[in-house]
This record gives C-alpha cells, structure tokens and sequence, in this order.
C-alpha cells in the first residue's frame, strides 16, 4: 500500500519542540509529498487574520545563495509570486543578458527557470518593478516608465554576505513593518542583534525574523547561473520575542502569519531540503556551523589553501585544537544556553574537532568562502566567526587570544592585498601633522 505524506500545519500541534520535527503525517493513499500549492499554504495563514498576505516573496542578494532560493521556490509545482530585488544597474543588466532565466545545474545538468519579477532601486533609494524581461507579456505600456512601486514587503528572503546583510536592510527598511518577516541566510553570529541595534530599534515597529543554517554546497558559474555541487540541508527557525530566553518553550500563536507563510513554503520547497527547528535547536546549529568556519575559514584563507589541504599538517592540527580551547569555552559560557541538557558534550574542543575535521574531508576540494573572499579583494566575515567568538569572550570574561590573533592576521592580510594594489606607501595617519595647522 502506498502511503501519502500530507503536510501538517507546523503551528497546531502547539509547542514547536514536538512539532517542529515532524513534519509529516502518514494518510493512507497515494504519494504526494509535497502536494500542497502555495495557495493553500496561503489560505491556511489568511484563515483568520484581517489583512490577508498576497503570498509574494522577495528575495535580496542574487549571489550563489539568492539564486538557489529563487530557483528552488520556481521549481514548486506551483510556484508563488517571486521578486528578486536588483540593487544597482549592473545586475539588472546582467538579468537582461540572460533573459530572466536563472540556472542551477545538478551533475553537469542545467535546470533553468523563468518567470521572476524584478525590483531595481534608483540612487533615492526608490523601488521600481520592471517590466518583465523573460517572454511575458508586460504589464506596462511600452511608452510609461515603470512607477515606483515602495509598498509594503510580506516576506523577504535576504541571501547577502553578513558584512552586508545590515546595509541591505537599510536600503529596503522603508518597505518592511512589524508585519513583515526576514529569512535570514547568511553566515556567522551577531547579524540580527546589529540590524535590531541600527535599523529597527523600536522593538514594537520591528519586522519578524527567521534564521537559518544552510549547508548545501553552491559554486558560481556565471551571473545567475549556479551549480549544486553537494545536497545539505536548510535548518529554520523563527526568531522568538528576545526578552524570552530561546530555551524556553513557545506557544505556537505567537509567529506572525507573514512567519508561518514563509516557514510554510520553504519546508515544502523540496530542494531546499529545509526542516524547522525550535529557537534553541537552531542557536546550537549555528554555533556548530560557527567552531566550522571558525577554523576552516581563516586558515585556508591565511595559508591560501583548499579545506581538505588544512589536515594533513601537524601546525595546522595544533593551531585546530587551540582554537577550538577557546572556542568551545566561550561557546559553553554563552548565558542563552544555559538549561540545555549535554551543552558540555555537544560543544567539547574534541566534538567541534571531529566536525571540523569531517567538513574538511567532506569539502576537501573546495576553496572557503574566505579564501575566494581575500582572492578577489572582498571584505571577509571574520568579525562574524572569530570575531564574535572574541568579543563574547570578553562579556564572559574568558580571553580569547588566540582567535583575536587569527582575526588580526585575516584583516592584515586583506589589509596587505589592498595597499599593495592601490600602490600605498603605509602611513602612521596619527603621526602625520598637517602643515596648515599647528602641531597638537
Ligand atoms: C564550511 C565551509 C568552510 C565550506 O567551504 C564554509 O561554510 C565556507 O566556505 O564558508
């Protein structure tokens, strides 16, 4: 007998930590996993709210990431009104180029879908739907310029770089309100606490969050054209009320309707391969992904090398151990964790070296995101791995001097890059008096 797997609606069953695991219910007939139509997910949330949601999902930040987001949402049966948000000219130009087409290849096949909108913003910060630019019919008239269109955003899924992820938020912050949710997918720790700080201070006007850990392999091949190269996973977790510790269980009618849509859809998005956690559940995956990239970054980034190359030396199994010291003892500190039983285990310097060393081996072949970052002359996200490490060493009162060193090495070497290519002589700026003004 076959058995048919309907979605369960993730928010009756009341606490998320017994219904955020399982996701499906066994039927009886047919096999339709993941039957559901955006619409329905759609109808389910609008059941009982006043302002009912149009379903539609922005989504910002068209690297590697953005571009996995947009295609697997095309790739439902049915897919729901998608915008990709185009933030200069270059990009819309590019899009153009590939006439709207986004493409993911799977060993060496392509997968290429249509039919996005597309937002661009102009030098005010104002929005603008263009006109299609796949082959559907365009809902302007060839003479008129597209209107401004900067009305409210439902759901955006953000896909840039944690060193941009604020400035971004900034540009679109007009279009976002405290019925909004942000997906939030990016590496590294201390993003939303800078976003809360500058661009929604006010906690009663602040949009919803999810985060997420996203573990599937991504290469770049060209602008939207992207390959798959290693199935993962996408973990999720709405953002809880921040006065509520995450380890404390929530009823499930506090996650806005725009939250349970969006969470909604991308578990039922199959490639995303995207499961929900509970707020604790997804804090303890990212601190796991963080001891990762905290030792695998930097140091194939410093000694210029793939990740599989960082285990076959004894300094670098040294440098490994002495970091993770560090890292697993801030991580064991953290107040938000305290209650979670196994914290101590889960976190040991040996438990985080093991997963180092199987993403090394995993991804032996592949060059880390900071190493490509320091390559092609881009801001790398130090602050966010060893950086975050440090400075919440500091509140806890555990020095971490080893990562403050690797944080400062990354930055110098970064720092090296630029001043060499822009031909700079190094200047102590604070020694350099002015001849216009007298010496202070
Ligand atoms: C896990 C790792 C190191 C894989 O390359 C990564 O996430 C990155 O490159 O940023």
């Amino acid at each position: 007998m076959q058995s048919t797997f309907r979605p369960r609606s993730l928010w009756r069953t009341g606490i998320l930590g017994t219904c955020f695991r399982s996701r499906f219910q066994v039927y009886g007939v047919s096999n339709t996993r993941f039957i559901s139509t955006w619409k329905e997910e759609l109808q389910e949330v609008n059941h009982d709210t006043k302002a009912p949601l149009s379903g539609r999902v922005h989504i910002l930040g068209m690297g590697n990431l953005g571009c996995f987001f947009a295609h697997s949402l095309a790739t439902r049966r049915s897919p729901p009104p998608i915008t990709i948000c185009l933030h200069n000219d270059y990009l819309y130009q590019a899009f153009v180029r590939k006439r709207g087409q986004i493409s993911v290849s799977t060993h060496g096949l392509d997968d290429v879908r249509t039919g996005f909108d597309v937002e661009t913003v102009d030098e005010e910060g104002r929005w603008y739907t263009m006109p299609p630019v796949d082959n559907r019919p365009s809902p302007f008239n060839s003479t008129s310029q597209p209107p401004p269109d900067n009305g409210p955003i439902e759901c955006l899924i953000i896909c840039t770089k944690a060193h941009h992820t604020e400035l971004a938020i900034k540009d679109i912050s007009h279009r976002l309100t405290k019925d909004s949710t942000i997906c939030l997918v990016h590496n590294g720790m201390g993003v939303l606490e800078s976003i809360n700080q500058n661009v929604f201070p006010d906690p009663n006007n602040r949009p919803h969050y999810i985060q997420t850990v996203f573990s599937h392999g991504l290469g770049r091949n060209d602008s939207f054209k992207i390959s798959h190269l290693g199935v993962g996973t996408t973990i999720l977790s709405p953002v809880g009320d921040s006065s509520i510790p995450p380890t404390t269980p929530e009823a499930d009618h506090t996650w806005a309707p725009s939250t349970k849509y969006l969470l909604r859809l991308l578990t039922l998005t199959p490639p995303l391969v995207a499961v929900a956690e509970t707020p604790a559940g997804l804090l303890q995956y990212q601190l796991e992904k963080l001891a990762v990239n905290c030792v695998i970054n930097p140091l194939t980034a410093l000694s210029d090398c793939t990740n599989g190359e960082i285990l076959y030396s004894f300094s670098f199994t040294r440098v490994m151990r002495l970091l993770l010291f560090e890292i697993s003892a801030v991580i064991c500190a953290l107040p938000e964790l305290q209650g979670i039983p196994g914290i101590e285990d889960r976190f040991s310097p040996e438990r985080l070296r093991r997963l180092v060393v199987n993403v090394a081996s995993n991804t032996a072949k592949n060059h880390s995101s900071m190493q490509q970052d320091i390559n092609q002359r881009r801001l790398t996200e130090i602050e966010y791995f060893n950086g975050w490490i440090v400075r919440r060493g500091e509140e806890l009162g555990i020095k971490c001097a080893l990562n403050y060193m690797i944080k400062h090495l990354v930055a110098a070497k970064a720092a090296t890059h630029r001043s060499r290519e822009a031909g700079a002589i190094p200047l102590d700026l604070d020694n350099v008096i002015s001849t216009n003004e007298p010496p202070i």
